[in-house]
């Protein structure tokens, strides 16, 4: 489904886009029983480095991240040739603390440019009581703020970082999504999250697409081509898993883990994800 002009504007001034619907219930919910049934085998909530770059691992995170609906949104604001540089669930029990902080993502990501959307596929409902994430509309155009790292436990973030400004609470806008639907939001947006306070699991799959031209100045750094083609070969290209956790697709998403830990931890002692 490609943007029209309206939403492409309102893209760029605001920051980001939503809701977008870019698969149907059923799907949503045949993605969050392959998401279950893994749990359900592997003892508990997918976490630690699985829950990053997952499409690395499952053949059905893998389809997720190619949706054409998707694919076609982002085409229309990053161009035809488009990397996935990175996919993270972003999962909150019901009753839990988990939050997450407000923050802009570019802030360690190390990349050297700023036209990087994120798409936030909602594979079950996330009502604004689920603690559906919150924007700072045109908070985009401030260029990067300062960031604190707290590392707290509830923070669902990398480093639980926090922006070093005041955010007027008034000024954000809840972004509730039905499960299928997705929003779209700009690297350098100021966005956060409260707890979850419905009786549900509220289950998002971030996916992090960039244009071919950026570059990783951090690490030696990978990425997948779903889109188009690559003229500047700045990412190693990743492989689309072939079966479920096969021992090819293991070793492709540890290669890639280190790369993406060298980044996004670059001047702490950590190795691996924290959560
Ligand atoms: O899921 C959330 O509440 C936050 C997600 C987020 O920070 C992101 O996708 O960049
Ligand atoms: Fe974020």
């Amino acid at each position: 489904m490609a943007l029209d002009q309206i939403a492409i504007d309102s893209f760029w001034r605001d920051g980001y886009l939503f809701p977008l619907r870019v698969m149907s219930r059923a799907d949503a919910a045949h993605y969050r029983h392959a998401l279950e049934a893994y749990e359900a085998q592997n003892g508990g909530p997918i976490a630690g480095n699985l829950r990053h770059k997952t499409h690395l691992l499952f053949t059905w995170a893998n389809e997720i991240a190619r949706t054409p609906a998707i694919l076609d949104a982002v085409e229309s604001i990053l161009g035809p040739d488009i990397l996935l540089w990175a996919s993270s669930f972003f999962i909150k029990e019901p009753g839990t603390t988990s939050y997450v902080s407000w923050h802009q993502d570019a802030t360690y990501w190390g990349l050297d440019g700023s036209d990087v959307v994120t798409a936030w596929v909602a594979l079950a409902d996330a009502p604004v009581e689920s603690g559906a994430m919150r924007f700072w509309p045109q908070s985009h155009t401030k260029s990067q703020i300062e960031h604190k790292d707290t590392f707290h436990d509830d923070n669902l973030l990398s480093r639980g970082q926090e922006i070093a400004v005041d955010v007027p609470e008034d000024e954000g806008v809840d972004v509730p999504l039905e499960a299928g639907e997705m929003s779209l939001h700009h690297v350098l947006l100021v966005h956060g999250s409260k707890p979850n306070r419905s009786a549900d699991r509220r289950i998002g799959f971030a996916l992090r697409y960039i244009p071919t031209r950026l570059a990783q100045l951090k690490s030696k750094d990978c990425a997948m081509l779903v889109r188009g083609r690559d003229a500047y070969g700045h990412f190693e290209h990743e492989p689309s898993p072939v079966a479920d956790l096969d021992p090819a697709a293991i070793a492709a998403h540890e290669h890639s883990m280190a790369a993406q830990v060298a980044a996004l931890y670059s001047g702490t002692d950590k190795t691996q994800f924290r959560a």
